[in-house]
């Protein structure tokens, strides 16, 4: 599913009229009528049928309206309070306000004051203020009316996107609505998916509205990566699957105090379906993770005694490297200054698809240009927020302020697959392409949990995904194994290693193997 911001989604209107001659008025009572069946359906069952509409000035508000007409016309009761003087409407919105009898508006220009009691009896408020148009911070009467819906007690459908909620970005703009449905048009907005707009759409039920299959495709957004996009990118085992057709990973970790890392990601490589993996380790910590891993093999690098990875291992880590699929590089090593001079000289030397993470990460830093010296080379970076501030030299809250532009630039001009984690992880490519990663929960922030991923991004790298397709693959699959495993845990307590056992279950879930002899 794609997912577009607010302002994408204006141009496609715009085109939809222009150029496909699909009229305005059309869009709207289609998006209104659409909002009408989830209403019916979810609440028309109830003894009274009252709904009302808080409509703004603008088209969210036209939306409004033609709920209001189409309820009524299904037995409803639907009053509809317009923040706003009738002759402040125009265009389409002010031919479907033209259509509702003129005692079931109350406009109300100075404010929502005296409206609670009307909202308190609703059996459903529709919440059709603010939609995709809004441009500034919420305050004044709209802040008034949004307060009072969210007080009211009473369940709540937005129209296209909680009032209040930036639609490009998700982020609250003063106040926003807390719906308990949300119904968007044609296509998902940013704001529905991202957080914490997302978490203030309640059911998103994404409606047809009619708009052409050329508008769509030619929409300018990012790629949700929910479990029926996965299972579209996943490739089920063939029944002549051998080990080596799982592919080989490379995983050099691990430090003194870090073999858990080490383990989990090997451990998790393993669990993802790669056919074989080899974890590369300092000397003195080959015994532990020869007792922490089962299925891995191990090699134990550097001088005897040695916690830490060295510079001096470079070539054979090199030697390694060459005969495995896929390197994985960075859980649990440290920042000791040889080690950090092992990832540099890496990353100049390695040719196979590459996964970055952790003090792997802290590693190039402060110097993010080292990413370019492996020309050619796959390069995929798992930073959180933290890592991606310091990677591109900026603060977290910047960060945060735009996860899917900061994600974007940088692998546009580092080269590099970036997977921004956090809550909806954000996927970038180098040519500018974006996902954001449906599944995950409150669960997963522990430790560990990133070492888990690079494990299983190295595994569907190391399968010969395209990198891409990996990186949407890795992030849906590790967040969709916490997710089957919330009824049992809960999300405190939820460890790294218990996703690490799910993984092959939440892999089943994505595709059967395949039978060679009857499906090719
Ligand atoms: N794009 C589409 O394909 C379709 C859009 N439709 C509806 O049209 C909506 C967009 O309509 P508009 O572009 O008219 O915009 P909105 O109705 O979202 O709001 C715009 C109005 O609110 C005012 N406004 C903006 N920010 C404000 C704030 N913080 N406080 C108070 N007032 C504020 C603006 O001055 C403008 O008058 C969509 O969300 C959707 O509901 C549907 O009718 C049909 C199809
Ligand atoms: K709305």
């Amino acid at each position: 599913m794609k997912v577009v911001s607010g302002q994408v989604m204006q141009l496609m209107d715009r085109r939809a009229i222009g150029e496909f001659g699909v009229p305005g008025v059309e869009l709207m009572e289609r998006a209104g009528r659409s909002c009408a069946d989830v209403i019916e359906e979810a609440f028309g069952e109830r003894e009274a049928r009252r709904a009302v509409i808080v409509a703004g000035k603008g088209n969210n508000g036209g939306d409004g309206f033609v709920i209001s007409r189409l309820l009524a016309e299904r037995g409803w009761e639907a009053p509809v309070l317009l923040l706003a003087a009738p002759e402040a409407v125009s265009g389409d919105a002010a031919a479907n306000l033209a259509r509702l009898a003129p005692a079931t508006v109350k406009s109300l220009p100075q404010g929502v004051a005296g409206a609670e009691t009307l909202l308190k009896s609703a059996t459903v408020i529709v919440d059709a203020l603010l939609g995709t148009g809004m441009n500034s911070e919420v305050s004044g009467i709209y802040g008034e009316a949004i307060d009072l819906i969210n007080a009211a007690g009473v369940p709540v459908v937005s129209v296209d996107i909680p009032s209040g909620v930036d639609s490009a970005s998700g982020k609250v703009l003063g106040r926003a609505v807390r719906a308990d449905i949300t119904v968007t048009f044609a296509l998902a907005k940013l704001g529905n998916i991202l957080y914490p707009g997302a978490g203030l759409c309640g059911r998103l039920v994404v409606a047809d509205i009619g708009m052409p299959d050329a508008v769509v495709a030619g929409a300018e957004g990012a790629e949700y990566v929910d479990a029926a996009a996965a299972a579209a990118l996943f490739r089920p085992r063939s029944a002549t699957a051998h080990k080596g057709s799982g592919g080989h990973c490379l995983i050099v970790a691990g430090s003194t105090g870090k073999t858990g890392a080490a383990a989990m990601a090997a451990n998790s490589a393993q669990r993802s379906g790669a056919g074989l993996v080899t974890l590369a380790v300092p000397a003195a910590l080959n015994p532990v993770l020869e007792q922490k891993t089962t299925e891995v093999m191990t090699i134990p690098t550097g001088p005897e005694g040695a916690g830490y990875l060295r510079a001096g291992s470079l070539a054979e880590i090199l030697a390694a490297a060459a005969v495995r699929d896929v390197v994985a590089l960075g859980p649990g090593i440290g920042t000791a200054p040889s080690t950090v001079y092992l990832v540099h000289s890496l990353l100049a030397a390695l040719d196979k698809p590459l996964v970055l993470d952790a003090d792997g990460l802290n590693a190039v830093a402060h110097n993010p240009e080292l990413l370019l010296a492996g020309s050619g080379r796959v390069t995929v970076l798992t930073p959180h927020p933290g890592e991606m501030a310091r990677l591109a030299g900026c603060s977290i809250p910047e960060v945060e302020a735009d996860r899917i532009g900061c994600a974007r630039a940088f692998a546009a001009k580092y080269r590099v697959h970036l997977i921004l984690k956090g809550a909806r992880s954000v996927i970038a490519a180098p040519d500018g392409s974006v996902a954001i990663n449906g599944s995950g929960n409150p669960g997963m922030a522990s430790g560990g949990m990133g070492d888990v991923l690079t494990g299983v991004v190295a595994a569907f790298l190391g399968q010969g995904y395209p990198p891409f397709a990996a990186c949407q693959l890795g992030a849906f699959v590790h967040g969709h194994a916490a997710d089957l495993l919330v009824e049992r845990l809960g999300t405190q307590g939820l460890n790294a290693s218990d996703v690490q056992e799910m993984l092959p279950v939440a892999l089943a879930s994505l595709g059967a193997p395949r039978n060679t002899a009857t499906n090719n």
